[in-house]
């Protein structure tokens, strides 16, 4: 039986990862969920997995929540030590780490240092502090499953391969609702045509993130701590169907790639129970249905962000947070109606361009780095917070 902390339970990661569990309960329980401020669909989660531990946003919200449950309820905590304490406590063996946002970045440094194996889908984490993080899994010596679809895909595909045998990593990405649209037209986009993404059903902060490909870039950044190879051996690969989730190229010429149909639960349930696979009722895969999987490669002077992306990657040491911060900034304000969908890589972009990258030797540093980026984004855009 594997014991687990689910952070971030109440998004679209942490539902299908509930999911797995209810069809599972002879191998995972859960000790403790966290939610942000959706206390509703939490009270449900806590009736039907019975968690030890919960944790909320603020301190008012845990009062609230106590008072919606009968006793015996569990152990209510709020802010970020109800966060670390989910990701902590002692019984847990496997956080999944689900929180959007660099939210997600301090409670699952706090599981790592406790020594818990991680189901990270929080790309966040490993793109604002990459090199921290991979230094204290490896120092801890515990184990990062990814749940991100095309880095579960990657790692299936390297399973059993040498590093130095990996020419290259190709990511696959859907393109986005966007990807047929004139680069003119991109600003009169709506939040709803952003919002509609043609094949994944996820988070609305990662759905806009697809729509303007930055979700590709963040996977890049991903991709280059989590396997150890240098950005300009990682390759995006436009395949508008999302069948293939990502293929690793070796030495030889042999190209590696997994495939299945567009459903988080098939690499939420591989990171859940890796090295075993266990059924997630997923929807078979019928090439047959299929009149062709295509692959072309990404325009980045239409889809701009995801070239901000390799730019901070090649700027390096402190540049990526500010990428992200700035991001997490611009796609609020998208999502709130204040900027239109083509302001959004332009305050990144403007960002980037204050910013003098420097080393980041603790995770408080990246902190202070990503609000400093907040701050300036929000001033760029004369909103406030
Ligand atoms: N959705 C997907 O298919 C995929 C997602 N990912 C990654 O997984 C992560 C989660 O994505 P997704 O599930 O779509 O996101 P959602 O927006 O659906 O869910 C986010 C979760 O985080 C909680 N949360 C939000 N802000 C905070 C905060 N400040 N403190 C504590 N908890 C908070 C939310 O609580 P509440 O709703 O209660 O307020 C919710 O439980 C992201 O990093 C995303 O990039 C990666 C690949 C695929
Ligand atoms: C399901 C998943 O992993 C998402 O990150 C997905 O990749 C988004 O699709 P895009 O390829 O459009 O970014
Ligand atoms: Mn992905």
């Amino acid at each position: 039986m594997k014991k687990l902390s689910i952070l971030g339970s109440t998004g679209s990661i942490g539902v299908s990862t509930l999911e797995i569990v209810a069809a599972h309960r002879d191998r995972f329980q859960v000790v403790a969920l966290t939610a942000g401020n959706n206390l509703e669909l939490l009270k449900e989660q806590i009736e039907a997995f019975s968690p030890r531990l919960v944790a909320v946003m603020t301190e008012e919200l845990a009062e609230t929540l106590r008072r919606m449950l009968p006793d015996p309820k569990p152990e209510i905590l709020a802010g970020v030590p109800g966060l670390i304490a989910a990701a902590t406590t002692s019984e847990t063996e496997m956080v999944v780490a689900a929180i959007v946002g660099a939210a997600g970045l301090v409670p699952t440094a706090a599981a790592i240092k406790a020594g818990k194996d991680v189901a990270l889908a929080n790309k966040e984490t490993l793109v604002t502090a990459g090199h921290l993080i991979m230094g204290m899994v490896a120092e801890k010596g515990v184990k990062l499953y990814p749940v991100d679809s095309e880095h579960s895909a990657v790692f299936q595909s390297i399973e059993g391969h040498r590093n130095e045998d990996i020419k290259k990593i190709i990511l696959t990405a859907s393109g986005g609702p966007f990807l047929s649209w004139p680069a003119e037209r991109l600003a009169d986009v709506t939040i709803a045509d952003a919002l509609n993404h043609p094949n994944w059903s996820m988070g609305k902060k990662i759905t806009i993130d697809s729509a303007t490909m930055m979700n590709k870039g963040l996977e890049v950044i991903e991709a280059r701590w989590l396997f150890d190879v240098p950005a300009a051996r990682i390759d995006v690969n436009i395949h508008p169907q999302s069948i293939i989730h990502s293929m690793v190229e070796y030495i030889d010429g042999c190209v590696i790639a997994q495939l299945g149909t567009p459903d988080m639960k098939a690499p939420i349930a591989y990171a859940l129970s890796y090295p075993g696979r266990v059924a997630t009722g997923v929807a078979p895969l019928d090439l047959t249905r299929f009149s062709g999987l295509t692959f072309f490669r990404p325009d980045l002077a239409k889809f701009r962000c995801l070239k901000l992306a390799y730019d901070a990657l090649d700027a390096g040491e402190s540049m990526p947070a500010v990428l992200n911060a700035a991001n997490e900034v611009a796609v609020e304000a998208f999502l709130a109606g204040r900027i239109r969908f083509v302001d959004i890589p332009a305050a990144i972009e403007r960002t980037m361009s204050l910013h003098q990258p420097h080393t980041l030797g603790t995770i408080e540093e990246v902190l202070f780095v990503d609000r400093w980026a907040r701050d300036k984004t929000r001033e760029l855009l004369h909103i406030s917070d």
